[in-house]
């Protein structure tokens, strides 16, 4: 599936019903969500409610037992990995990194659904020249960088693709907040250039200042969307919809 047949009107992700598990163990129960094109959108919840097992499902690593995946109104369901990524979808989980690899060819090897080769060269500098820190550190293997700069390769792997989709579990995860405060200006950036967003973040403050609208999730399942900035206004409500609070919604 090219990216030229996706439906330019649709939603870049569409998320219907899901529910997915573990073995015996049901983790997703019906969960629906949706990124307009264009939007940036966080998936927020307590701890083990599903966020990244929802993520798993929508990069096809994780095959649902009901309910379909849609990338840019087409269904995407039962597509592989490798196919999401050719129609657009580009995943930063994780710091994974090949260690014994350097930076940029770390880079060079995430256009590997490019046929461009010519682009990827030039995309890569383009990454880098985001990022000096990295850029001065090009040529180190991969497993030298810090989790910083780990972070910061990830996201450049994320503009190689240039993707239609950015999915984003934890970035800010160990962080420190001036790192994590250039990474969102990043993704603000790819977000203004057309990619759009759906990002799992531990720190709502950081979460919320990022994007448009927000879900949170509670057992497997969507309890409440809100924009961003109406959530961020009532402070009470998050925390009670953080603590897993089903009465904060439905009261
Ligand atoms: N590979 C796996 N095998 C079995 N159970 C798993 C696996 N991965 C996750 N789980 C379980 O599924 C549930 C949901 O996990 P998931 O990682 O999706 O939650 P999460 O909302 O992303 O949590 P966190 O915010 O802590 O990362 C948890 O109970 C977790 O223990």
């Amino acid at each position: 599936m090219s990216r030229s047949v996706s439906d330019p009107a649709a939603p870049a992700l569409r998320v219907d019903g899901i529910s997915a598990s573990y073995g015996p163990v049901q983790v997703l129960f019906g969960a629906s969500l949706t990124v307009e094109r264009g939007e940036m959108v966080a998936l927020l919840g307590p701890n083990g409610v599903g966020k990244s097992t929802t993520l798993r499902v929508i990069g096809g690593l994780l095959k649902p037992d009901a309910g379909t995946v849609h990338l840019g109104g087409v269904d995407a369901t039962n597509w592989s990995p490798r196919k999401r990524v050719e129609a657009g979808l580009s995943q930063v989980i994780g710091q994974s990194a090949f260690g014994s690899l350097s930076v940029v060819d770390n880079l060079r090897m995430h256009g590997y659904a490019t046929k461009d080769k010519k682009w990827v060269d030039e995309a890569v500098e383009a990454a880098l020249a985001i990022f000096p820190r990295l850029n001065s550190r090009r040529n180190q293997p991969a497993s030298t960088l810090s989790g910083g700069e780990r972070q910061m390769l990830a996201l450049a792997k994320a503009i190689v693709n240039d993707p239609e989709l950015l999915v984003i579990d934890e970035f800010s995860l160990g962080l420190a907040p001036v790192v994590v405060g250039g990474l969102c200006e990043l993704v603000r950036r790819l977000n203004e250039r057309g990619t759009s967003v759906l990002v799992v973040e531990q720190s709502v403050n950081v979460a919320l200042s990022l994007v448009h609208r927000a879900y949170v999730m509670e057992k497997g399942e969507i309890i409440a969307e809100e924009s961003a900035a109406v959530l961020a206004a009532d402070p009470d409500r998050i925390r009670t919809l953080m603590l897993g609070g089903h009465a904060a919604v439905t009261g």
